[in-house]
């Protein structure tokens, strides 16, 4: 596990791609010996202590003048390099050969030099198709194929392979973190006779990321990307927005840079793709935990004639604030290798969108200033007309095309249930009794999400789960560390822990596919966090389960919040009050499809205004509709209004979200709580 931690750290600091993973298997073995101990004598203290040592091995140790940003003093020496200039350097590339060795090298950095020379020499094999205009018109592509080394299939595919093939193997990806998928095979074992009718991008799709199939929109997006152009791309949390500008930046020239609000973002996205089941594509980010070593390795790689890397991910703070990176981005601009600027979570550029980060809104002025001519890809999961408009004016791309997915995910069911109070006649708090029960009936391989207020909330909720129900709970929260936090993420991810209790800290970026249940133990701010956090649910597009608890008590925490923030001014105030009016009328509203609701909040039409049987609300209507394995429960909606009791003695109808007049005491929340396990799934 530990070698698995290490080595994997290597590939997302990018360096791995380059010494390959035997060079990185020497160096662990090296470590060891250093240590005297074996492999499973090492703790995950030791995981640090080895990335340092394979820092002295391979780039010498640190001198004290690398405490000043290498690579703003190499920008200040560097001469800066003509186009002939990087043109020439970049035909000598190939040619680097044994007699070019330094001498005086010992065999140690023959073996890496020589090493490097490998890996430097594949990417020819995908410029040579890419050279075309319209970059990736993928039927062209496989068509007319480059003359070089003909090997399976078409040579538009025998380049993608020939470049992953090169690539060492990183370690597989846990195994519950795995979303399941057909068994993928390396990008340069043979094609089967359906892979050799496949496109480009199909093929790519295929066997680097394993999907069989594209989602709506992705392959157009893509295809737009591909040429070159700008675009916006508005699709629902977990609709499969990454692979839109992933699968460009493989099969496109240079370097993609993507602009990531969060470093757990980044770091998920970066994990996910070193350890594709094709054996990983080279990405990279650069955030400000790094220690000096790991960014110096990156600006290395970045530095590289041209580098192996295709994917970097950063901050925008980084991109208006570091004049290092500027340095190497506008270096890559001139030789033709920045392929593109992703904007993630772009509703961040918006104060309407309801991450709002200053950062983000000064992106568009570098852009324009230093890159005017690097496409931008922007996406988000919030499509407030407000927002879609702000962001494509601030990102200077409002002409740019615009892709909308459909916001309605008919795999989640949606409810709000009235939040028990008081106390069981056991003793026991109604809510958190209920909550216990609720989460039992699940079953214990069911992954959920508890999203509380406060950071208090996060551990007593968690403790309680685990005391009273034997719940694997942990809380999650903003203040802890960022090692106690990658923790908790990953003891999830592996399904060690059923269950977070967290803050809205655990949001964006969270991937795990085979979230169950998200309940909301209170409401959200707004709609669109709401949204988001709830979507966190069934990415694996099965049936999963968005419990929201209303209690009107808290609104009036809800607004001491809004009041006492940080440099709350009146107008931040009013538009605050003005969002959580809009959650509250939707937790309220015991009529109206709650999949709707959502939709007309964000502008989209939902076509036939209902979705059947996706919602509480929806459920209830079919009340008289026999359904195979749902029970009834009689209770009443938070809007007060009580359920109709079926007719027929004994017919099944499911009416999970409406809690139960016993609410007095929870016993009756706890009952319709537990019903919920009996939804079609
Ligand atoms: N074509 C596809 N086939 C199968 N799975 C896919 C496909 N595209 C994406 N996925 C999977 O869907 C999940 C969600 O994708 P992704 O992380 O890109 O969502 P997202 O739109 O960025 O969501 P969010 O806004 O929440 O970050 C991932 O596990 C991803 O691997």
């Amino acid at each position: 596990m530990v070698y698995h931690n290490c080595v994997q750290k290597i590939f997302e600091l990018g360096y791995g791609y380059t010494l390959g993973e035997d060079v990185v298997l020497e160096t662990f073995q090296g470590f060891l010996r250093s240590r005297d101990k074996n492999e499973s004598k090492l703790s995950s203290a030791d995981e640090r202590d080895f990335i340092e040592f394979f820092f002295e091995q391979h780039e010498g140790p640190l001198s004290a003048t690398d405490d000043e940003d290498d690579t703003d003093r190499q920008a200040r020496h560097q001469p800066e390099e003509s186009e002939e200039d990087a043109e020439a350097d970049s035909a000598s590339d190939g040619c680097l050969d044994d007699s070019s060795a330094e001498e005086g090298q010992s065999p140690d950095q023959e073996h890496k030099r020589r090493r490097v020379q490998r890996i430097l020499d594949e990417p020819d094999e995908i410029e040579s198709f890419e050279d075309d205009d319209d970059l990736l018109d993928a039927e062209t592509a496989v068509a007319q194929p480059p003359k070089k080394k003909a090997a399976t299939g078409s040579h538009g595919q025998s380049s993608i392979a020939a470049f992953f093939g090169k690539l060492p193997l990183a370690a597989p990806p846990e195994a519950s973190y795995a979303p399941s998928r057909p068994e993928v095979r390396s990008v340069d074992e043979a094609m089967s006779p359906e892979e050799e009718a496949m496109d480009l991008l199909d093929f790519v799709n295929l066997r680097v990321f394993g999907n069989t199939a594209f989602r709506e929109e992705q392959r157009r997006v893509i295809e737009t990307v591909l040429k070159g152009r700008d675009a916006f791309v508005l699709m629902p949390t977990g609709g499969g927005k990454s692979l839109c500008y992933q699968l460009p930046a493989v099969i496109t020239r240079g370097l993609t840079v993507v602009i990531s609000p969060l470093l757990s973002l980044m770091q998920d996205q970066v994990r996910a793709l070193v350890t594709t089941a094709s054996g990983g594509v080279p990405a990279t980010y650069l955030n400000s935990q790094q220690t000096e070593r790991e960014r110096k390795a990156v600006f290395a790689e970045l530095q590289k004639e041209r580098p192996t890397v295709k994917l970097l991910y950063i901050t925008p703070e980084q991109l208006v604030a570091s004049a290092a990176l500027g340095s190497i981005l506008e270096s890559l601009q001139r030789r033709g290798l920045l392929a593109r600027f992703v904007v993630d979570e772009a509703h961040c550029v918006s104060q309407w969108g309801h991450d709002f980060r200053p950062d983000y809104k000064k992106i568009g002025e570098v852009k324009a200033s230093k890159y005017s001519r690097v496409p931008v890809l922007a996406l988000t999961a919030t499509a407030t007309d407000k927002v879609k408009t702000d962001v494509l004016s601030i990102l200077g791309i409002s002409r740019c095309p615009v892709f909308t997915v459909s916001f309605f995910r008919s795999n989640l069911v949606l409810s709000v249930v009235r939040k028990p109070s008081g106390r069981t006649p056991d003793g026991k708090p109604a809510e958190l009794d209920a909550l216990v029960k609720y989460i039992k009936a699940q079953g214990k391989d069911a992954s959920g999400i508890i999203y509380v207020i406060s950071r208090d909330n996060t551990m007593t909720v968690a403790q309680y789960l685990k005391d009273e129900g034997e719940i694997a709970a942990h809380g999650y929260h903003a203040g802890m560390t960022p090692k106690q936090r990658v923790k908790v993420q990953n003891d999830w991810r592996r399904g060690e822990l059923q269950v977070v209790v967290a803050t809205i800290a655990f949001g964006m970026g969270i991937d795990k596919p085979d979230v169950r249940f998200v309940v909301h133990y209170s409401l959200s701010k707004s709609i669109e966090g709401y949204y988001q956090e709830a979507g966190r649910a069934g990415r694996d597009s099965k049936r999963s389960e968005c419990v929201l608890l209303y209690a009107a008590g808290d609104i009036p925490r809800l607004v001491r919040l809004l009041r006492g923030g940080r440099g709350r001014s009146k107008a931040k105030f009013t538009k605050g009050m003005e969002l959580l009016n809009k959650m509250k009328n939707y937790c309220t509203n015991d009529n109206a499809c709650r999949h709707s609701l959502l939709l007309d909040y964000f502008g989209e039409r939902f076509a036939g205004g209902r979705c059947g049987q996706a919602c509480d609300n929806c459920l209830a209507r079919h009340m008289h509709s026999p359904r195979p394995d749902g029970i009834w429960q009689d209770g009443e909606g938070v809007g007060g209004k009580k359920a109709k009791r079926p007719k027929k003695s004994g017919t099944a109808v499911a009416g999970h979200t409406r809690a139960s007049r016993g609410g007095q005491n929870g016993s009756g929340a706890a009952a319709a709580f537990v019903s919920a396990a009996s939804l079609p799934r």
